[in-house]
């Protein structure tokens, strides 16, 4: 027997949805997650009128989807943004020129201007010649670090009053749940966070903090969106992996842990004991970007980098455009 929509009762059920296990046609289905997102916006304050919003879109599935969904949703209900997308080139050949393709590609279907800025120009080195330099141990702690800085510069410089990226409800509860396995208090208090960064110039979001990995792939598959869903090559198998894994079971076993990972974090109250202090952000003192120490990780990096890490015979001076030799400077607004 033909199983009907749950929602309109018309249509021929197409899938069954992974948050709620509703049979919904594809319409009904694409309908019920926009307004998912729709009432996350709205009960959370994302966004006020007239805002530029740099959109965080690396061409994956998840930033694919979300300039999509933030398009549709803004000529929808009038949200008055200024939407642009901006990605960061961390100069990785065979992976990330290829879904920047993809980004140019958005830029033209979704009709929202692009910027591109990368590691070379902001640091001087592209992440395949630091994986050259280091080799492939700590590639991702360089690369992370740089990654959300560039990204911080990259909506200052385009004057961005907030930045949306594409975290989702999985993404959320692996950070939560890693938090709890290092033991991280502190963290863990403020992971689940959906706005972060609101003592800075640009504020980040996350639209999709209680939307599901496999939803969100469901939407890009059914709507044929045009994203790159190929691996890092210097992707390692870290601890998030195994997280990643052991949340996916859980949600297996018993449907909506997900969410009640993420309500577990939230609920979370960190006890500030007299005398205590939480790290507060300050400006770096070589670079003048976000910082809770005087010196911003991505300089302290960069230092080793420039410098020459011991043994690996490399010794060599790069500086960013207009910057002091080695150190990275703010990029300025014709960069
Ligand atoms: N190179 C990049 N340029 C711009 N934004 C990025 C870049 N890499 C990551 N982001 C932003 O950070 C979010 C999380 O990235 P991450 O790589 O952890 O997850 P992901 O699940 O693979 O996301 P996506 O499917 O969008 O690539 C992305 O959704 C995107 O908004
Ligand atoms: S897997 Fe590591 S090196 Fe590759 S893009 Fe992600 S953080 Fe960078
Ligand atoms: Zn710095």
């Amino acid at each position: 027997m033909v199983k009907l929509c749950c929602a309109c009762q018309k249509e021929k059920a197409a899938l069954k949805r992974p948050k709620t296990s509703e049979q919904l046609c594809k319409e009904c289905f694409y309908s019920a997650l926009e307004e998912e997102v729709h009432q996350t916006i709205v009960q959370h304050n994302l966004f006020s009128p007239g805002e530029r919003v740099a959109v965080a879109a690396s061409g994956g599935k998840d930033s694919t989807v979300l300039a999509h969904i933030l398009t549709t949703l803004n000529n929808r209900h009038n949200y008055g943004l200024d939407l642009f997308l901006l990605s960061i080139d961390e100069g990785i050949s065979g992976y990330r020129d290829d879904s920047l393709e993809t980004v140019k590609r958005n830029e033209q279907q979704y009709g929202i201007p692009l910027k591109i800025l990368s590691y070379q120009e902001l640091y001087g080195w592209t992440m395949d010649e630091i994986v050259r330099a280091i080799g492939h141990k700590n590639n991702c702690t360089f690369c992370g670090v740089f990654r959300r800085q560039a990204l911080d510069r990259g909506a200052a410089l385009m004057k961005a009053d907030k930045m949306a990226t594409g975290h989702n409800a999985d993404d959320i509860a692996e950070t939560v749940l890693l938090n709890i396995l290092r033991g991280d208090v502190p963290r863990l208090g403020r992971c689940a966070n959906i706005i972060t960064g609101e003592d800075s110039a640009q504020p980040r979001v996350k639209p999709f903090k209680y939307t599901y990995e496999k939803e969100i792939v469901m939407y890009a598959f059914f709507k044929k969106l045009d994203y790159f869903s190929t691996e890092c090559i210097y992707a390692p198998f870290a601890a998030r992996g195994a997280a990643r894994e052991f949340v996916k079971d859980l949600e297996m076993a018993r449907p909506r842990a997900i969410c009640d990972l993420i309500r577990s974090a939230e609920e979370f109250r960190l006890d500030v004991k007299e005398g205590q202090t939480l790290p507060t952000a300050g400006k770096c003192q070589r670079c003048g970007y976000i910082s809770s120490q005087d010196v911003c990780k991505a300089c302290v990096l960069l230092e080793g980098l420039n410098k020459g890490l011991p043994n690996l015979g490399i010794s060599r001076t790069r500086g960013t455009k207009g910057g002091k030799a080695g150190l990275p400077a703010a990029v300025d607004a014709s960069t």
